[in-house]
């Protein structure tokens, strides 16, 4: 059996892993998530979970392994949502994505080894649907007051208590909270 590493800090991500029965060593990428220049979301996310994965590809070394890395974003009318830092800035990003859609993107990069070498077995994407409903001013204020939207995508936690206010979504759950399961577990045998 080959033996699984995570490239990941993030709870959510182990917590689907294991989930599904794998239970991966989890060793957190170290990079700055900056692009080298403009490109579309989609390969944003992919050339992100790659950097993760060869980040930290180059810190460990065992033979017979799958290596796996991940990156979110969420698309707003065509811009990316990344992380917000302040409650201001949570506030104002899901006031403007109320009882609208918007889309999450998750690429992943799964690399193996080969004669002890790590080379890339597959870079993919997926996108999955997200329909807000209304809410008030008030809620949202007693939202961002709570740590849940700070270090998430958008703002905001699918798999948290901010799900009541997700109407429907169209695509893979697992995608929005981190890792779109079905389309990477054929690359975990
Ligand atoms: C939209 C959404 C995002 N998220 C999370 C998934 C990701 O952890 C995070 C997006 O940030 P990422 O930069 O993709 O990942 P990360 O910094 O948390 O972890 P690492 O780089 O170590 O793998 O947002 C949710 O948990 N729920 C949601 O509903």
């Amino acid at each position: 059996m080959q033996k699984i590493i995570l490239a990941s800090a993030s709870p959510r991500r182990i917590e689907i892993m294991k989930k599904h029965g794998f239970k991966p060593e989890i060793v957190p990428a170290h990079i700055d998530e900056v692009l080298p220049f403009s490109m579309s979301s989609e390969a944003s996310v992919m050339y992100l979970a790659l950097k993760k994965a060869l980040n930290v590809s180059l810190r460990v070394s065992y033979s017979n392994s799958i290596l796996i890395a991940a990156d979110t974003v969420v698309i707003f009318e065509n811009k990316i949502i990344g992380k917000p830092k302040t409650q201001e800035e949570a506030f104002t990003i899901l006031k403007d994505m109320r009882g609208k859609r918007h889309h999450v993107i998750t690429g992943v990069c799964i690399l193996e080894t080969y004669n002890n070498l790590f080379i890339s077995k597959t870079c993919l994407y997926e996108k999955t649907a997200v329909y807000f409903k209304q809410y008030s001013d008030a809620e949202l204020i007693s939202y961002t007051k709570t740590p849940e939207p700070y270090d998430k995508a958008g703002g905001y936690a699918i798999q948290g208590t901010f799900g009541k206010y997700v109407d429907h979504i169209e695509g893979d759950y697992n995608n929005v909270v981190g890792l779109p399961w079905h389309s990477i577990k054929p690359f975990l045998t």
